[in-house]
């Protein structure tokens, strides 16, 4: 009889197998296991990251701003999550938010500046920050304008120790939170989407932000508790086709040339009802075509220099009969006085939570030079500032918005807070030239003298 074969070993062999390969089947149970776990936290993390990126905070829905328009507003990560280099709702941005808004001085006030880094807000960011004041900056640094002159105005702004949030004022959760930090006493809002022109190219910016913005603004500050009180900027272009002269807050403002000052006329209307159902304090102040160094690259005063120095024609406007255009131009230093102669006459807001207490005090006022120039005279005095000559290019005023002459009395505003504009515009056109000098250098070499056949003189 064979042998019959010895099993054991075999079956210690298909033992020792078997426990290997369950051995495998194991590890390779955990590797995937482990492999899977990693890809959902992957696609969650790509999930939370989409969301976050395409849609605004619920309480933001209705002031949602399709991808496709964001380019003069700003993205939602930048705008809700992210200021400057720190984490927006974390320590280390609170603390700057709150450090920027602390006053120095005995009852100074907590100030939010919207449009910190625009021209007329970096100027009374630091004039308030200068007396003692907090100043707590927004800006969504769009590029209506070149974006680094808005970079250039806040990196001085932080010199002085003033931090500029960058959101957009349709970011009612990032507005919330930063009533959430910070008590203001008062709001300075000057975020806007300036220019008459523009207007036309793009109107729903002025939508966006002159109306929605502002109603954003004005919805976040009526529920604050304390409610600040608002000083903000309205326009001269709300006198429209105003004929009387000069131009007083009584004056009618129901026959806007533009759009954008038909949006800035929506804002005082806005102010009044504001004020009235929940007794915000609200000031507008209607600005008269301010210039002075940091400027506006989109104004005519600042693309006229730019233009002359490098030897490029300018358009200079007449009126349709034929007339010269002219401007109440005011300096930048004397409107900032009058900003703050309106912050510190301004009463406190009467509501609280949104619920008005009593009636609270609503003001317009007018903020010019009271001296209006024709355009042609602005040209003549940069020409003598820049010895050069500019080329002139005189045409009749396009159809674009434009308003034939300005011209504010500013009465009101001398007796309620002493306004006194002091700076004529040769004085006022010389510091904007040394400034822009300095901070541009001089781009190309001026040519002398030489004049089109067309060009006035
Ligand atoms: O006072 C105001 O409320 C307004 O002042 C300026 O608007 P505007 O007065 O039209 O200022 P510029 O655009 O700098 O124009 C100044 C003058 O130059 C004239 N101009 C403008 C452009 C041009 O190519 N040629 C020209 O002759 C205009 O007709 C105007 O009379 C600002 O741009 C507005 O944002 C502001 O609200």
């Amino acid at each position: 009889m064979p042998t019959p074969p010895d099993t054991s070993k075999t079956m210690k062999l298909e033992r020792y197998n078997s426990y290997i390969r369950k051995l495998h089947s194991t590890k390779l149970l955990n590797a995937s296991s482990k492999f899977l776990f990693r890809v959902t936290l992957l696609i969650a993390l790509v999930l939370i990251l989409f969301f976050t990126i395409n849609y605004p905070p619920l309480s933001d829905a209705g002031n949602h701003v399709p991808p496709l328009h964001r380019h003069h507003g700003h993205s939602f990560l930048s705008t809700s999550l992210f200021s400057g280099s720190s984490l927006v709702g974390g320590a280390s941005w609170e603390k700057q938010v709150r450090h920027s808004s602390t006053p120095r001085r005995l009852n100074g006030f907590s100030v939010l500046v919207t449009g910190a880094a625009g021209f007329v807000g970096s100027h009374c960011s630091l004039a308030l920050k200068k007396r003692g004041d907090g100043v707590l900056g927004l800006d969504n640094f769009n590029d209506y304008y070149d974006p680094s002159l808005k970079r250039a105005r806040q990196n001085l702004l932080s010199k002085h120790q003033i931090f500029v949030v960058d959101g957009d004022l349709n970011d009612a959760r990032l507005l919330t939170k930063l009533f959430d930090v910070v008590p203001f006493t008062h709001i300075l809002h000057l975020a806007a989407q300036a220019g008459v022109r523009y207007a036309m190219q793009n109107p729903q910016s002025y939508v966006r932000s002159n109306i929605a913005g502002f109603v954003n603004l004005l919805e976040v500050a009526k529920a604050a508790n304390p409610q600040p009180a608002i000083v903000w900027a309205s326009s001269s272009s709300v006198y429209g086709l105003n004929t009387e002269n000069p131009f007083s807050e009584r004056d009618r403002t129901d026959q806007p040339a533009s759009l954008y000052a038909a949006t800035k006329k929506a804002g005082e209307e806005i102010a009044h009802t504001y004020n009235h159902i929940y007794g915000l304090s609200l000031t507008g102040l209607r600005f008269f075509t301010v210039y002075g160094p940091w400027g506006r690259p989109d104004m005519a005063y600042f693309f006229f220099t730019k233009d002359i120095l490098q030897g490029k024609s300018i358009d200079i406007y007449k009126t349709h009969d034929q007339k010269e255009v002219a401007r109440d131009f005011t300096y930048i230093d004397d409107v900032v006085k009058g900003c703050l102669g309106a912050l510190d006459t301004a009463e406190k807001s009467t509501g609280s939570g949104g619920k008005k207490k009593g009636p609270a005090q609503l003001r317009v006022y007018n903020l010019g030079n009271t001296s209006p120039v024709p355009v042609g005279r602005l040209v003549s005095i940069l020409e003598g500032l820049l010895g050069t000559k500019a080329k002139k290019h005189v045409i009749t005023m396009p159809r674009n918005g434009d308003v034939p002459f300005t011209h504010a009395n500013v009465t009101l505003a001398y007796k309620d807070f002493g306004y006194k504009p002091t700076t004529d515009l040769a004085s006022g056109l010389r510091k904007f030239v040394k400034w822009y000098v300095n901070y541009y250098g001089i781009e190309s070499k001026p040519s002398k003298g030489t004049q089109r056949a067309d060009e006035s003189t």
